[in-house]
């Protein structure tokens, strides 16, 4: 049995007073959640404030991004040792909003997965298509791609600690949610690529979350499917009563 992740990533949203007001909120709202892994992802610059809120209570700190170096001249960016520190326990690594915007490649994925992983820390991986791709018949190809790239020289051991979350970029923030379908079988498909490069046990450990337009409405018939693992909320994800309504859709279950 998989355990339900449940992870808020609040992107470029919330200043540093909302983002600990927004923490204590989720760490009340979920105290008595028992069986999901509750996870939230503020900004670099709240991150050790929110890191103090969620210290002992049931809510997991993520980190947006990394760098893969360890220290060094690289302007505005922040290394593993630096989110080790203050206690946040999962990196989210190759957003689709990184590769869109800021040239996040398969290489770069690669290196930051590597890095997480060696400082002890688990990334969460993201792949997806754009609608593009998809209608242009190339899903498939995609996310073999963004999967064996993000895993290239990474032992199976350190790739069992990782979680995936498919995000298509056509979902991301425009109210169109993958149908239960669609996201079941891209998702089959995905665990299907980490078999065939890790294998059975492996494949069948691993979490994979669905992510884009999620929320308490649409999370039910989305976690029921077999390979849906949790989700990676955006939107939903900045109120704590509608991120706990999807928290509570996977406690249902
Ligand atoms: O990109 C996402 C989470 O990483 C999803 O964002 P939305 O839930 O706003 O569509």
């Amino acid at each position: 049995m998989r355990q339900y992740i449940i992870a808020g990533n609040w992107k470029m949203n919330k200043t540093v007073s909302e983002s600990v007001q927004l923490a204590k909120d989720i760490v009340e709202a979920v105290k008595d959640v028992k069986k999901t892994e509750v996870v939230i992802a503020p900004t670099y610059l709240a991150a050790a404030k929110v890191a103090d809120v969620v210290k002992g209570t049931n809510v997991k700190l993520a980190i947006q991004d990394i760098h893969w170096k360890d220290q060094g001249a690289y302007t505005g960016k922040v290394s593993i040792d630096m989110v080790k520190e203050i206690g946040a326990e999962y990196v989210i690594i190759g957003h689709s909003e990184q590769r869109q915007y800021f040239h996040e490649t398969e290489e770069t994925v690669n290196l930051k997965v590597k890095k997480t992983l060696e400082a002890g820390l688990k990334p969460i991986i993201c792949i997806g298509e754009t609608l593009e791709q998809r209608n242009g018949g190339i899903l498939k190809e995609i996310l073999g791609l963004q999967i064996k790239g993000a895993f290239k020289d990474v032992s199976a051991e350190d790739a069992a600690k990782c979680v995936l979350a498919y995000e298509p970029v056509w979902a991301i923030g425009t109210g169109v949610t993958a149908t239960d379908e669609q996201a079941q079988d891209t998702q089959a498909y995905a665990r299907s690529v980490v078999k065939e490069i890790y294998g059975e046990a492996v494949a069948e450990g691993m979490r994979i979350q669905y992510g884009g337009s999620m929320k308490g409405a649409n999370a039910p018939g989305l976690l029921a499917q077999k390979d849906i693992d949790g989700g990676l909320i955006g939107g939903a994800g900045l109120k704590a009563d509608t991120f706990k309504a999807i928290i509570d859709a996977a406690e249902a279950k």
